[in-house]
């Protein structure tokens, strides 16, 4: 494990004698720690204020019971989470995560990081995040909404486009965006578009909010390899997970040239050697909510569906891990390695375990980090936000070429700061670097707070 500069020691054994049992939180915080030597040896104002030290503390968590009523009129009880963790850039942003692994670890460990990856798209907006450990798997469209509208009954009093506006992640959709922001709306009686992102197009969503994350990480993937003179023309890519990051990623590539040939979810892959049919992925895994076995069924001849396993096994030139956190280790790293991979770039949070991160850039791999390249998501939230506040809405053109402009503007940050601070070509510093810098000179103009 790399050592920590002397200063953080304390600071990350602080974190963990704090934060028992949240291991996912310890990770994240650590993997930012260890870039952050060259810039507190650099800078002792942010020591002095004890910016780091206050960054590892959400201003504000909150718990919250959640009850509703099953179909069959069963009482169920979940556990709501909203972490607000740092607002010296803007409001709260980041999604809500629907699914029984969601604990306050996780939440914390994905609010932390969308506070770097927020400050990265330069635009005005903090870090936070939430969810619930309610599963929606196999439940009714009907006991979606009440879940989710019970929800809101006790989120709502923490948000408003100045305060806290979340947005989707894993489970959480167009479908419950819309159920939430019914909600609000109904307790608020304020039609305040402004306070959820991800909204449907009629009524005040953005273009590309739903692709955004997707084409973002597709659009970085493409500036680092014409930063070595590449392109994605005839690239093999494979792309794990087959909800809305991993669907978009997969027609970005096929429109930009390369073939995605491997999807999977939770419990198995398909390899499809004459390429992800992205619209018909989409079809099955979110209109239907089927799996990708009922995608290779449909599919038929080049599709082969493989239960269990790894799809880390399919050689490729590119990986894209666009599922969920951990989700690549070391084997996975080590049988990438062996068949010619030679970018990973993340479009999920946290994908990649410290371990596989060190083991894909030992061998030269060249390794992007999801608070970087999956930044396009929350990036076009903010477009969305500002397209309400002004009370108007953009073209899909036009929308899709300031994404793919803020993209543009994170990779050559990243690239500029890590080769200022002496690593070039380091993306993970870069992102670190950058991304810290900013909220920290917030913090330090705003006081003590
Ligand atoms: N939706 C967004 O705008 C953003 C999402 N992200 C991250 O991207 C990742 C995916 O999120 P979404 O696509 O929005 O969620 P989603 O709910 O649409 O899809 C998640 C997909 O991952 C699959 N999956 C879950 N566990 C898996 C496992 N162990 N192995 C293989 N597949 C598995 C599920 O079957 C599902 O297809 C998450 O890490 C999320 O935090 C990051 C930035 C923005
Ligand atoms: O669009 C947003 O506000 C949040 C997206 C998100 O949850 C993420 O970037 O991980």
């Amino acid at each position: 494990m790399p050592q920590l500069h002397e200063t953080l020691v304390p600071v990350f054994e602080e974190v963990v004698a704090r934060n028992p049992g949240e291991r996912e939180f310890h990770q994240a915080v650590r993997e930012v720690l260890e870039s952050l030597g060259g810039v507190v040896a650099k800078h002792p104002e942010y020591t002095d204020a004890e910016v780091i030290r206050r960054l590892c503390e959400p201003e504000r968590q909150i718990i919250f019971r959640v009850p509703w009523q099953d179909d069959a009129g069963r009482v169920q009880i979940n556990r709501g989470f909203r972490v607000e963790f740092n607002s010296a850039l803007g409001p709260f942003k980041g999604g809500l995560r629907f699914h029984p692994s969601v604990y306050l670890g996780i939440v914390k460990f994905l609010g932390f990081e969308q506070i770097f990856k927020n400050s990265l798209t330069g635009l005005p907006i903090g870090g936070g995040k939430g969810g619930s450990d309610f599963n929606p798997r196999g439940r009714s469209a009907a006991e979606v909404m009440r879940f989710s509208q019970s929800f809101m009954t006790e989120l709502y009093r923490h948000l408003g486009e100045y305060t806290d506006v979340p947005a989707g992640d894993i489970g959480v959709g167009g479908r419950e965006i819309g159920y939430l922001f019914g909600q609000y709306k109904r307790i608020t009686n304020r039609y305040e578009s402004g306070t959820l992102t991800g909204k449907g197009l009629s009524w005040g969503g953005s273009q590309v909010r739903t692709e955004a994350t997707g084409y973002g990480t597709v659009f970085f993937v493409d500036e680092i390899l014409k930063a070595a003179g590449d392109s994605f023309d005839g690239k093999r890519v494979v792309v794990s997970g087959s909800g809305n990051v991993a669907i978009h990623a997969t027609e970005k590539v096929h429109q930009l040239g390369g073939l995605v040939i491997a999807c999977s979810d939770s419990d198995g892959y398909v390899v499809d050697e004459a390429g992800i049919d992205f619209e018909l992925l989409h079809e099955v895994k979110t209109e239907q909510r089927g799996r990708v076995s009922d995608y290779a069924a449909v599919r038929g001849g080049s599709a082969r569906y493989v239960a269990g396993g790894s799809i880390w096994d399919v050689p490729c030139d590119i990986a894209l891990p666009c599922a969920t956190q951990n989700e690549l280790g070391v084997d996975g790293a080590e049988r990438l390695v062996r068949n010619g991979c030679t970018v990973v770039a993340e479009g999920a949070n946290m994908p990649t375990t410290p371990d596989a991160i060190r083991l894909l850039r030992d061998a030269g791999v060249r390794f992007a980090p999801g608070k970087a390249v999956n930044a396009g998501g929350v990036a076009t939230s903010a477009l969305e936000m500002q397209q309400n506040a002004s009370r108007d809405s953009w073209s899909f053109e036009y929308t899709e070429e300031r994404l793919a402009e803020i993209m543009r503007s994170i990779h050559d940050r990243c690239l500029e700061t890590a080769e200022e601070y002496g690593q070039p070509g380091d993306y993970v510093a870069g992102a670190n670097i950058t991304g810290f810098t900013r909220v920290a000179d917030a913090m330090l103009a705003l006081g003590l707070i």
